[in-house]
């Protein structure tokens, strides 16, 4: 029940990802940075381990090398025999199981923040993947509170379908930090820090935590992944339409039944045609043209979290 007390075992082990998508400047600079001089992320009773996820990607500052390390952490991959054969990713992300998890075992890491960077106009965001996670949810709740009046939104991926398997799925509490607007390749001195201020709020929760303070009960404003939208396409696949000026920038913002969504080549307006008011956002992201998106629909709703403290 939600009056209760959850108590869950110390977050010791953390891990902090960067470089996930190797153009994503934000992260790759951070870990680096943390790599020469862990000071700034260290915290009493906490190991906190920056980690650069894909490091040929880096190095060519490119998403990925053959394919989507962010997509790559099913079982199918992690057991996969294969050995150097396999996809450079695939390799990897099996390295990276057999250091931070394995994943969903009771050696894995305890939490994994996973640093990306979005093109879209998404501000600071926190991606959760499950609404049952107290310890995460409790996490939110603070680093909104700490961020305040600056906002930081909560995006939940729990869906069924568009749920993928992610980098910082191997760990117990995966938590993501997407900030943007920064093209890739690109570092933007308002976007780096703001990422550095997240992620310095949730080590001094993850702290307050292993050192006993007990969070009481809470809510958290959360958007639930809804819908992937594709742009228009001709029967060739090929596109037809932009993001439309009133929704470009715009996410976060309610999308209405009947509000433009799309501009076609030849200047006109395609509508949103859904039933109800949903908050889009990844809008118009670079990385999600090769995967057919446009944007993602989501909708706002209020998640509860128990009181946690340490065992
Ligand atoms: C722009 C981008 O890379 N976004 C991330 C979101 C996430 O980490 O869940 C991804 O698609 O993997
Ligand atoms: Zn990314």
């Amino acid at each position: 029940s939600t009056l209760c007390t959850v108590t869950a075992t110390q977050a010791r082990r953390v891990a902090i990802f960067g470089g996930t998508h190797g153009n994503e400047m934000s992260g790759v600079t951070l870990v680096n940075l943390w790599t020469k001089n862990g000071a700034e992320i260290q915290r009493k009773a906490v190991e906190a381990v920056p980690f650069i996820t894909n490091p040929k990607a880096v190095e060519k500052c490119t998403r990925y090398v053959d394919t989507d390390l962010n997509r790559a952490f099913t079982p199918e991959n992690l057991s996969a025999p294969g050995g150097n054969n396999l996809p450079y990713e695939v390799l990897r992300a099996q390295e990276i199981n057999r250091i931070f998890g394995p994943k969903g075992s009771p050696e894995a890491y305890d939490v994994i923040f996973d640093l990306h960077n979005t093109t879209s106009n998404m501000g600071c965001t926190l991606i959760l993947e499950s609404s049952k996670d107290y310890f995460n949810l409790q996490m939110m709740n603070y680093i909104k509170k700490a961020m305040a009046p600056a906002s930081c939104l909560v995006l939940l991926n729990e869906h069924p379908l568009l749920k993928y398997s992610t980098s910082r799925s191997v760990a117990k509490h995966p938590v993501g930090l997407e900030v943007g607007p920064q093209p890739q390749g690109v570092l933007r001195s308002n976007i780096f820090e703001a990422m550095r201020v997240i992620l310095k709020h949730a080590l001094d929760f993850i702290e307050l935590f292993n050192e006993g303070v007990e969070f009481p009960p809470c809510t958290v404003e959360v958007f639930r992944v809804l819908e992937r939208i594709d742009y228009p396409r001709d029967a060739n696949g090929n596109i037809i339409a932009m993001v439309h000026p009133n929704l470009q920038d715009c996410d976060w913002e309610p999308l209405n039944p009947g509000d433009p969504m799309f501009q076609t080549f030849d200047g006109k307006t395609i509508h949103y045609q859904g039933s109800g008011t949903v908050y889009p956002t990844f809008i118009n992201e670079a990385a999600y043209y090769e995967k057919q998106q446009a944007f993602i629909t989501t909708r706002r709703e209020t998640l509860v979290a128990s009181a946690i403290k340490k065992a």
